[in-house]
């Protein structure tokens, strides 16, 4: 870390919270930036040109959404928390800045505007639901800032602890790399966890959105029993994926006479591919739902 540039970083965000008398909130996750070192690396990483309108969620008081706007066409900024964006709104007008849409919503209740690049540093509280939530989105690439864990399952291994749901939804979607770590010391307040900077990629040759509709449900009622046999997972989490009962399920999966897919039924949840996954669920989604 770069002392001096930390330094007055941490002293202009410490400096502007206190002048507005603002007490940050650990339930919305607002663990802010003060490491200019890590800031600038982020920025670089989205390879910005004039033509990027980029999306940001969880703008704080500013520190990516300033530089953004130094660098795009335009940002979309989505900050929850009424009183820091007011706070942002002000810093905006002041530095003369008109290319960025400040919207005070929740990103997790609001359909995004066009963007082609997503950068932020991610309230971590809210990490899953709206990493699925971009998921839905066309975009170029996307630089988050996750908390290390977190950054660990989204490539987890088959057959391995971090082998989630989320490495199974991103699969097909998206090639994940991860980037940098970020020591817990480059936020204030500091938080008990590290993090880490990811690219997302998306995959050129994407599964159609009718099967990846299916994959979802699918792979969330397995990973909700990701130790159990593919089998019981499914009669377990049945509300996800059909309107059978249970009893009319259970015949349906007696009826079978497919080899290769009873043997997938056999199989545990955390051992079976994302290919295997999508081969069962087209198969089983016209069974049960046919
Ligand atoms: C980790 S802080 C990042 C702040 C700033 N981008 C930075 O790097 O210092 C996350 C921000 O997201 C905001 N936030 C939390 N939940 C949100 C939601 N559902 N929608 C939009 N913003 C949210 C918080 O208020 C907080 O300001």
């Amino acid at each position: 870390m770069n002392s001096e540039n930390s330094i007055s970083l941490s002293k202009t965000t410490k400096s502007i919270l206190n002048q507005n008398g603002i007490k940050l909130n650990k339930n919305l996750g607002q663990n802010y930036l003060i490491d200019k070192n890590k800031r600038d690396q982020i920025i670089n990483f989205g390879n910005i040109n004039e033509n990027d309108v980029i999306l940001e969620i969880g703008t704080g008081i500013g520190t990516l959404t300033i530089e953004l706007a130094k660098k795009a066409k335009k940002v979309i900024a989505i900050e929850q928390d009424k009183n820091i964006c007011d706070i942002l709104a002000k810093r905006l007008k002041e530095e003369k800045i008109d290319n960025v849409e400040l919207l005070n919503e929740d990103a997790l209740n609001i359909e995004f505007p066009k963007f082609n690049k997503i950068i932020s540093n991610l309230p971590y509280q809210i990490s899953s639901p709206i990493t699925f939530k971009f998921l839905e989105y066309d975009f170029d690439l996307a630089i988050l800032m996750y908390q290390k864990e977190f950054a660990d399952r989204m490539n987890g291994e088959v057959g391995t602890k971090n082998y989630s749901r989320l490495s199974a939804m991103l699969h097909f979607k998206c090639d994940v790399k991860k980037l940098t770590d970020v020591s817990s010391e480059s936020f204030i307040p500091k938080p008990k966890i590290d993090s880490t900077v990811v690219k997302l990629t998306p995959k050129k040759n994407k599964i159609s959105l009718e099967d990846f509709k299916i994959y979802s449900k699918f792979t969330k009622a397995l990973f909700q029993h990701r130790n159990k046999k593919i089998r019981n997972a499914l009669i377990d989490s049945r509300h996800i994926i059909t309107n059978l009962d249970k009893k009319e399920m259970k015949k349906c999966m007696n009826e079978i006479e497919d080899e290769k897919l009873n043997n997938y039924l056999k199989k545990r949840v955390v051992v079976v591919t994302p290919e295997e996954i999508l081969f069962l669920s087209k198969d089983l989604n016209s069974i049960l739902n046919g």
